[in-house]
């Protein structure tokens, strides 16, 4: 077990995914334990093929896996039925993805209250106006998304994560999909929900420009974690990614 602080955001212990059996199946993580704190940012990084995605997809209660157990605050995701699993995620868990995954028939607006109207509840007028200025959309609630630039899209996207006050936001490749000016805006955004609104923020990426902006980096390889490093600069994770491509092997880190 890898803990990171006292105060567990999501905990994985002991957890391994299989996809298929026998002579090909594929091991994409294995034994993976990890508490991720609450109140910060984490990074996860690994080579392609590492089991970054299914770490995220498990840890989100997007997949289940094939054995283990994940905790979300002190809720047990293992063994819950699939209903309750997308109750828990629509009102619980943020979601970012490269793609921004926005419905583009709907207005910024609709997109941002989506999630939460589909839960049953209705947003908290006060908070959701807050969370559309923090993001910097307030000229632009009634636009479609293809009235918007990547990175505005981007910010409907993390908006409608915030707006449910989740227990934790899961960003992969959150910047994949924007140029590097764009992308930096978007991750200091997403720093700042740490930082000012206290959230929980867990995201896959392979730039180590964008992971040097997380409090811990999370590094898988082979479905294991090879370690973690806190607050590590640019450089420092790109030497971890190297010996990692290249198989050269160090002492786990410990925070
Ligand atoms: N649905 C699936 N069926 C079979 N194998 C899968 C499936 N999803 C992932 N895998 C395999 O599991 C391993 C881990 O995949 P995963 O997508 O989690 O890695 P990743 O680190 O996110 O990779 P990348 O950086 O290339 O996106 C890989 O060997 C992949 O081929």
């Amino acid at each position: 077990m890898i803990p990171m602080m006292t105060d567990p955001c999501v905990t994985l212990v002991d957890v391994s995914k299989r996809y298929g059996k026998g002579a090909t199946a594929v091991h994409a993580l294995r034994e993976v334990s990890v508490t991720l704190p609450r109140g910060s940012f984490t990074a996860v990084m690994g080579p392609s093929g590492s089991g970054k995605s299914t770490f995220l997809h498990c840890a989100a209660g997007l997949d289940l896996p094939t054995s283990g157990q994940i905790t979300l605050g002190d809720t047990d995701l293992t063994g819950m039925r699939e209903v309750k699993l997308t109750e828990l995620r629509r009102e619980r868990v943020g979601f970012i993805f490269q793609s921004f995954n926005l419905i583009p028939s709907l207005s910024v607006l609709n997109n941002i209250t989506l999630p939460m109207r589909l839960a049953g509840h209705r947003p908290d007028r006060a908070w959701l106006h807050e969370v559309i200025e923090r993001v910097g959309l307030g000229e632009r609630t009634t636009h479609r998304p293809a009235q918007l630039s990547g990175g505005q899209q981007q910010r409907v996207a993390i908006a409608r994560a915030l707006v449910a006050r989740p227990d934790v936001i899961f960003a992969d490749e959150p910047t994949g999909a924007l140029d590097s000016a764009t992308g930096h805006d978007v991750l200091m955004l997403l720093r700042n929900t740490v930082d000012q609104m206290h959230q929980s923020v867990v995201m896959v990426t392979h730039d180590p420009v964008a992971a040097a902006i997380a409090d811990h980096v999370l590094f898988l390889a082979d479905g294991e974690i090879a370690g973690v490093l806190g607050r590590p600069s640019t450089e420092a994770i790109a030497a971890r990614m190297s010996d990692l491509r290249t198989g050269t092997t160090h002492a786990h880190a410990r925070v």
